[in-house]
């Protein structure tokens, strides 16, 4: 077996993660949300990042919806298409966090062993957050009618209705956006980053 059969070399960057950590003023991080469809994974990632950017923060938010229509465009929501797209949404994320910005995640990602591995792939930097609101009330919300149409057999494998949604167990942070509005799980979003990864310029 030769040693590098790929023929493939790494090429090592001249700048390190201090001197990124020096021109953002933050270490680069993945904020990794999950839960369920209507949980508010899309509502809080988007005013979170409008929030750190106005206290300094370099970040970008990857979704769920705007991936799928690019990047994941030829998934659907089999097991395996699932693992494929948090397989690809992590090495993405991985790759804005090496660049030393915080990376926002709003996928339901719903198997552990999927969040385990992007966990893997994002190092240190990875912070998973559980977006965490019971069946019955995201299908009250239902913004886009999609649990409406699951229901009437419509959607196929639709998270909640007829595909599975394992919790995290092992959350660095969890939000009841259940029994809390939305400015208060953002606040303790927002406190959460400010702990774990302060701004310093
Ligand atoms: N079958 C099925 N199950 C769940 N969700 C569905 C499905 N079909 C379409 N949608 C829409 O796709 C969004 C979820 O995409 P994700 O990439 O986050 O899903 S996953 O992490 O791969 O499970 C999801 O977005 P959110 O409602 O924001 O979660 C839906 O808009
Ligand atoms: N604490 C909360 N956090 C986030 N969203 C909330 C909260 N309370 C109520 N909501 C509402 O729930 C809905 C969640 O929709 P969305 O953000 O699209 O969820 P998801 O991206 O998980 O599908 C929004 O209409 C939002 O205003």
């Amino acid at each position: 077996m030769p040693s590098n059969p790929r023929n493939l070399t790494a090429t090592a960057h001249a700048l390190t993660a201090a001197d990124r950590r020096r021109h953002y003023g933050h270490d680069g991080a993945v904020l990794w949300l999950t839960g369920l469809s209507a949980s508010g994974k899309s509502s809080l990632a988007m005013a979170l990042e409008q929030a750190l950017m106005q206290l300094g923060y370099a970040c970008y938010v990857l979704d769920g919806d705007n991936i799928r229509g690019g990047l994941n465009a030829n998934l659907g929501f089999s097991p395996e298409d699932r693992t494929e797209n948090i397989r690809r949404v992590s090495e993405v994320a991985a790759l804005f966090a090496d660049a030393g910005l915080i990376c926002i995640t709003a996928f339901i990602s719903p198997y552990r062993a999927d969040r385990a591995q992007a966990r893997l792939r994002c190092k240190q930097g990875f912070h998973e957050i559980h977006v965490a609101a019971d069946l019955a009330t995201c299908e009250a919300r239902d913004p886009k009618g999609l649990y409406k149409k699951a229901r009437a057999g419509e959607i196929r494998e639709f998270t909640g209705i007829s595909a599975p949604y394992e919790a995290p167990d092992r959350a660095e942070c969890v939000v009841d956006t259940a029994s809390e509005p939305l400015e208060a799980s953002l606040g303790k979003l927002i406190s959460y980053v400010l702990a774990a990864l302060p701004y310093q310029k």
